[in-house]
């Protein structure tokens, strides 16, 4: 049961600075039972202040709201505002002495905060206890003035944010104020949070369940006290105001309320908040009591209802009697009779701890009577006292020095700790941002390593499908290269075998003929000539060698028709002769035969296999046959054949032509052996070219040779005439490839030319050599030697140069006999100092560097100077010669083969390879 009221007494009115003096609030019952301390006007003025020889640990502070309804305040502060005079419906009046009063239409909480309730923060920012707890009737404003409202922060945010931030921040709910008192108490605090409710005698976390994943009603956790704490509460952690401020409005809302005839939104339940500070050992609790009501007033009805009040005033009676007992000085104190009160029996117990009772009146008439009892709560609370131990002077001041070293102490602690934390915070963001650099950076070379991957793998696609493209190129044409050489090769052989058959015929023909001496001594060596040859060489020829031994009514010339010279751009053509002139471009060795018994005319020829080169022969060989028709008509109209030449030249000449079959060495070594062939050459008489061309007639050779008669002077030095001799590409003329000589007969010229006045063919054959002339771009070099005696014309390619013409003229020597002549010098007579060519720089200089004969462009004159030293004796035609192989060895030589030829040399197949 609430204590009745004490009576106004009668007596002056309270002084400002507290009527606990001259007024002795005292109620009748505990007039000697508690211990009012004589506090000073000080103490009175500032609260928890320390007197002599006791301490005054409650301070109690009236909180007065305004007045929601019309009509007078029943209550009015006196004292100097340090008391609550309250009046009543007859007039009298009773004073209440506090230690402070507020009435919120005057002061806001803002300025109830900072003068009554800042300066305890402040404490326990440095290690000090305090309990602030409201107290009072149901609706007179103990939730507004501890949470505030929407306008202004209640007490909860104002010193969550002093505490955590210093007084200096503004954050959140805790960031209204300002002004001088507004500065910062330093470096924020780290907290702990705990947030209980006490309904129905049990302690609920209100924490518990309302995190961010909590759903809206989740069930409250149910604590049990063990000592004078909650077991097992849950802390919000953290030194930043505004989130911990957030939470517990979120918290707070949790609350169980309920609407009243008193109050919409009553509270049915205690709120207790609770803030350690554990680097200090600080510890700030907030108390939000459910009202104390009357059960009638509140319009509570039913069972439930009435139970719930009557544990609501449970608490606040328990509450109360421990207050009474406090202040009586009794040995026991009911701490045990609710879960408020074991919870708040430290505040009252620890000497450290002090308590701050804000006493929450409505100024409305109709709550005079709840006005009064809380009035009277509050002073009994104030009465009470705390037995303090006798101090000495020397006590105090160390004392107070120690207080003072250990909160400067705290202080740079708390600074220190509040460096850490910002540095720490520091680092950690920049660690982030490390991270994701890091991170960025990894996929972007993960990233280049997959394009690079991408990019070699394309790349050796590419360069395996190029080498196989070109593998695949190459081998397509050696195969065909190699298809193409097995055809020839397979030709060749046919061929071969064709022409053995043809010389078998042959070989018969002659059995049956008259002459079958000389039958054998040609045919026979012509077919051993073709049986000696191995296979490999048949198979590496690139020519296709035939001999065609043929008879008829011809004049009985032996013809050497060789190979096709079209690759010098050559086209020889001669006189007198009648042979068949099988091969694209015909080149003689005319050795006439005037001699020989039967019209018999031995033709060599060499002709490419290459069916596409005989077509392009065509056109060629239909010029050779007119030539040959042509010239066999002008001896025979002239009967230019009078007489056969010296016995001398007619064997040279038969020689050249064993040379070419292979049985020179035989003819050479037997010239007491009369063959056949000897035979026919000694019988000129008998020879059908005498017949036809008649002895005194100038014959086509002679022509050829070289008129001396015409030109004595001129030809003085000639010692034999030069024999018609075309050396095309054969295997016994490559030693004189690649140049294409013959003999450039001047006189022989101009006589034709005075002929040809008599005869058209004349004129034909001129013209006809004019115009290969012409065609084929050959120069002619005139050699005289140093002294001034012309020696012989010769014909050369454009590109000739000493060497070759050195071939030629030693070709000449030979032919002629006199082999002391073969020793020479080139007189190189367009250079200045006239010096001779050494035999090694001959072939360095081409043909065109000599100077021109008669100022005739293509004409040339080559001056030798007779050497000493004699020559090689080499024989142009040696037996070696003429092995008819046709491999040719020299690379020099190999440009002016035919292509055929080309192809098939180690050269050509090894570019192939290539
Ligand atoms: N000082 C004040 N200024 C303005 N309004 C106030 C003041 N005090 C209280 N009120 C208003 O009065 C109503 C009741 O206040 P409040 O809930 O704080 O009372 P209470 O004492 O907590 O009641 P209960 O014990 O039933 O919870 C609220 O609407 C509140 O806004």
């Amino acid at each position: 049961m609430a204590p009745p009221t004490p009576s106004p007494r009668p007596g002056p009115p309270p002084t400002p600075q507290g009527g606990s003096l001259a007024t002795p609030l005292r109620t009748p019952a505990s007039k000697h039972r508690l211990h009012f301390p004589a506090t000073t006007p000080k103490n009175a003025h500032h609260g928890g202040g320390v007197g002599a020889a006791t301490e005054h640990p409650v301070e109690v502070i009236g909180r007065i709201r305004n007045l929601s309804s019309g009509g007078a305040s029943a209550l009015e502060i006196a004292g100097g505002g340090t008391a609550v005079r309250v009046r009543g419906d007859a007039g009298g009046c009773r004073d209440f002495t506090l230690d402070g009063v507020s009435v919120s239409e005057e002061e806001d909480l803002e300025g109830f905060y900072r003068r009554f309730v800042r300066s305890r923060i402040e404490g326990v920012r440095v290690g000090a206890k305090c309990t602030v707890m409201v107290y009072g009737p149901t609706g007179s404003g103990k939730s507004h003035t501890m949470f505030g409202c929407a306008k202004q922060p209640g007490i909860v945010y104002r010193a969550l944010r002093d505490l955590l931030e210093g007084g200096g921040g503004g954050e959140g709910e805790g960031s209204a104020g300002g002004g001088e008192d507004d500065a910062g108490f330093g470096a924020g605090l780290f907290v702990q949070v705990a947030v209980l409710e006490i309904y129905n005698e049990e302690i609920y976390d209100l924490l518990v369940g309302s995190g961010a994943n909590a759903k809206g009603n989740a069930p409250k956790a149910r604590l049990e006290v063990m000592g004078k704490k909650a077991k097992n509460a849950t802390y919000l952690s953290g030194n930043e105001a505004g989130k911990i401020s957030r939470e517990v409005a979120k918290v707070e809302k949790r609350r169980i309320v309920k609407s009243t005839l008193c109050n919409d939104r009553s509270s049915r339940s205690h709120c207790m908040i609770i803030l350690d500070v554990p680097s200090v050992g600080g510890r700030l609790m907030l108390v939000d009591m459910a009202g104390s009501e009357n059960i009638e007033a509140a319009g509570q009805t039913g069972f439930e209802a009435k139970m719930q009040t009557a544990k609501i005033n449970q608490g606040n009676t328990a509450l109360k009697r421990v207050v009474e007992s406090i202040a009586n000085g009794d040995s026991h104190v009911p701490f045990r009779d609710s879960k408020l009160t074991m919870l708040l029996q430290d505040s009252f117990e620890d000497d450290k701890s002090k308590i701050l009772m804000i006493l929450c009146a409505s100024p409305d008439p109709k709550e005079l009577h709840k006005t009064v009892s809380t009035l009277e709560y509050g002073a009994k609370a104030k009465c009470i006292i705390r037995a303090a131990h006798a101090a000495t002077p020397r006590d105090k001041i160390s004392s107070e020095e120690s207080s003072t070293m250990l909160n400067s102490r705290i202080v740079a602690m708390n600074q220190f700790i509040y460096k850490l934390q910002k540095e720490n915070k520091l680092r950690e963001k920049e660690r982030n941002e490390a991270q994701n650099l890091l991170r960025l950076k990894e996929e972007e070379l993960t990233q280049v390593r997959a394009k690079l991957k991408l990019i070699e793998g394309q790349e050796k696609a590419a360069k395996e499908e190029e080498i196989n493209s070109k593998v695949m190129e190459k081998t397509q044409t050696l195969r065909s290269e190699l298809t193409k050489m097995e055809e020839a090769m397979l030709r060749q052989q046919e061929e071969l075998t064709a022409l053995k058959q043809r010389l078998q015929e042959v070989e018969h023909e002659k059995a049956d003929a008259r002459q079958p001496v000389q039958q054998d001594f040609i045919g026979g060596r012509l077919l051993a000539r073709l049986s000696e040859m191995p296979a490999g060489l048949d198979q590496s020829m690139s020519m296709v060698m035939s001999m065609e031994l043929d008879t008829g009514d011809q004049p009985q010339d032996v013809k050497v028709i060789k190979e096709d010279t079209r690759q010098q751009g050559h086209i020889w053509n001669h006189t007198g002769t009648a042979g068949v002139c099988t091969g694209a471009v015909v080149q003689e060795d005319d050795v006439r035969l005037s001699g020989y018994p039967e019209k018999f005319v031995l033709s060599t020829v060499f002709e490419e296999g290459d069916e596409e080169d005989a077509e392009r022969d065509s056109g060629l060989e239909e010029v050779c046959k007119e030539v040959v028709q042509e010239s066999f008509k002008v001896d025979t109209t002239q009967h230019a054949l009078a007489e056969p030449d010296d016995p001398a030249t007619r064997k040279h000449r038969i020689e050249n032509i064993f040379r070419l079959c292979g049985n020179h060495r035989e003819v050479a070594k037997k010239p007491k052996v009369q063959s056949p062939t000897k035979e026919v050459f000694a019988d000129e008489n008998r020879s059908p070219a005498k017949h036809l061309f008649g002895e005194e007639s100038k014959s086509a050779a002679k022509q050829a040779y070289g008129n001396e008669n015409r030109e004595p002077l001129a030809w003085g030095a000639l010692e034999t005439p030069m024999c018609d001799v075309k050396v095309a590409e054969s295997p016994v003329s490559s030693q004189l490839s690649p140049i294409v000589c013959q003999v450039v007969d001047e006189p022989l010229s101009e006589q034709l030319k005075s002929c040809s006045t008599v005869e058209d063919s004349d004129q034909n054959k001129e013209n006809s050599f004019a115009g290969h002339k012409e065609q084929d771009g050959l120069l002619e070099v005139y050699i005289k030697w140093e002294s001034g005696n012309l020696i012989q014309g010769l014909k050369l390619l454009q590109n000739s140069c000493l060497s070759d013409l050195r071939k030629l003229i030693e070709a000449h020597f030979e032919e002629a006999g006199g082999k002391e002549q073969h020793q020479f010098t080139f007189l190189l007579l367009r250079d200045p100092s006239g010096a001779p060519v050494s035999r090694e720089k001959e072939a360095s200089v081409q043909i065109s560097q000599l100077p021109h004969w008669n100022n005739q462009p293509d004409s040339y004159l080559a001056c030798l100077r007779a050497a000493k030293k004699p020559a090689v004796d080499h024989m142009p035609f040696s037996p070696l010669d003429s092995k008819l192989n046709s491999v040719v060895k020299d690379t020099h030589l190999a440009g002016v083969l035919s292509p055929k030829v080309n192809q098939m040399s180690p050269n050509y197949i090894r570019e192939l390879r290539a």
